[in-house]
């Protein structure tokens, strides 16, 4: 097994050219005398993306806006030209060759993804169904093959970063590369894990130096698809220290069959197989993105009320007594990907869906996210 990709047929002088290119065209431009602009996307931590439509050729784009007082211009160039350098792929977000400053603001076009992002249409605690879990894995996974192919590494792969053309993911395309790496490039750890972060980044000590690795995309995509097709993070970090990640270790490195952790136990032998090799501890055993594609044809979920799901559900040496077990599940049950759930059931849907995004659903992805220098 080996998460290598194939050897790249182009240079990454391509993308010191970009940057040349779009360091010398970055004009001052008054937004309101080109675009009006509609209404707020989305926002992240260095800015947010706005969706405006051109006066003049009356285009709907969506506008990036990376804050000059946190995003430095050579940190918005590199993201500029990468995305630039990667929108050819069909499932990576297509650039509109437009970068632009004001005072405040480094900004780009991308084309506007209509049905937002994968995040917002995954049922908290259930899933996305298994042929649009699967849809959308496909294409995320070629995106990932795509984007290793060139030698890069996403390093921010979470369900909010896969946007959307419609809510059944016939199309789909990955995007915010602004953490890309080249891989093999040295970065130190400077802050904080999220569910998605890799075990030997989470466990790295502070300040700690690590080699990028396409391996690190391929375990946030395990994590990705596990969320994608049950609403829930498999754990809160990778780390030792957290319960449910310890379980899934246990799991892991016992000679088989051993038994299956409570919340893996809803897929077939043939899903819990790729989860074992996307999601391997130790990077180099972790299998390719692409490697996903050869799985689409099994079952991954088993049929609810087949009684299957009571697989491995008893003792065997070694797993948790049934209370710690169930303790388990209660904290999992917490760490959905919408902890305000509860409080949202007696409102109407379409309130839901703007709580959710105005306060809870993000609670466990907005934690201290992973920052590499
Ligand atoms: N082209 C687009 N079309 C539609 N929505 C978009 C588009 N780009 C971004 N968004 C929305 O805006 C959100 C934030 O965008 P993006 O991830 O690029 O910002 P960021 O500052 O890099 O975020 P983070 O700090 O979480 O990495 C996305 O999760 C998505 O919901």
């Amino acid at each position: 097994m080996s998460s290598s990709p194939m050897p790249s047929r182009t240079s990454p002088d391509v993308l010191e050219e970009l940057q040349l290119h779009a360091a010398q065209n970055l004009e001052k431009v008054e937004i309101s005398r080109y675009y009006e602009v509609i209404r707020e996307l989305g926002k992240g931590t260095y800015g947010k993306v706005d969706l405006v439509v051109h006066r003049i050729r009356g285009t709907k784009m969506a506008l990036k806006f990376l804050c000059k007082k946190t995003t430095n211009l050579r940190s918005f160039l590199r993201e500029y030209s990468i995305s630039l350098y990667l929108s050819p792929c069909p499932f990576i977000i297509d650039m509109l060759g437009i970068a632009f400053q004001t005072d405040e603001y480094y900004i780009f076009a991308q084309e506007y993804a209509l049905a937002g992002d994968l995040f917002d249409i995954i049922p908290p605690q259930v899933g996305l169904p298994e042929v649009v879990a699967k849809r959308c894995g496909r294409q995320v996974a070629v995106a990932l093959d795509y984007l290793h192919c060139k030698k890069l590494v996403h390093r921010d792969i979470k369900p909010e970063n896969v946007l959307l053309f419609d809510r059944e993911c016939h199309r789909v395309k990955l995007s915010d590369f602004g953490m890309a790496q080249w891989a093999g490039a040295p970065v130190r750890r400077v802050s904080g894990t999220i569910p998605y972060t890799a075990p030997e980044l989470s466990q790295a000590a502070p300040w700690q130096g690590i080699c990028v690795d396409y391996s690190l995309d391929v375990w946030a995509f395990g994590v990705l698809l596990f969320c994608t097709l049950t609403g829930n993070f498999p754990w809160e970090a990778a780390l030792p220290s957290d319960p449910f990640y310890q379980e899934f270790l246990r799991w892991q490195r016992r000679p088989s069959p051993a038994p299956v952790p409570t919340q893996w136990r809803r897929f077939s032998d043939e899903a819990l197989h790729t989860f074992r090799r996307l999601l391997s501890p130790e990077p180099p055993c972790r299998c390719a993105a692409r490697d996903v594609l050869s799985q689409l044809g099994c079952r991954w979920t088993l049929p609810e009320g087949s009684g299957e799901d009571a697989r491995d559900a008893r003792a065997e040496p070694g797993s948790p007594p049934p209370e710690e077990e169930q303790q388990l599940v209660d904290r999992m049950k917490q760490q959905t990907l919408s902890p305000a759930a509860d409080e949202e059931e007696e409102e109407e849907e379409e309130n839901q869906a703007v709580v959710a995004v105005e306060t809870g659903s993000r609670v466990l992805l907005a934690a201290p996210i992973e920052i590499c220098v």
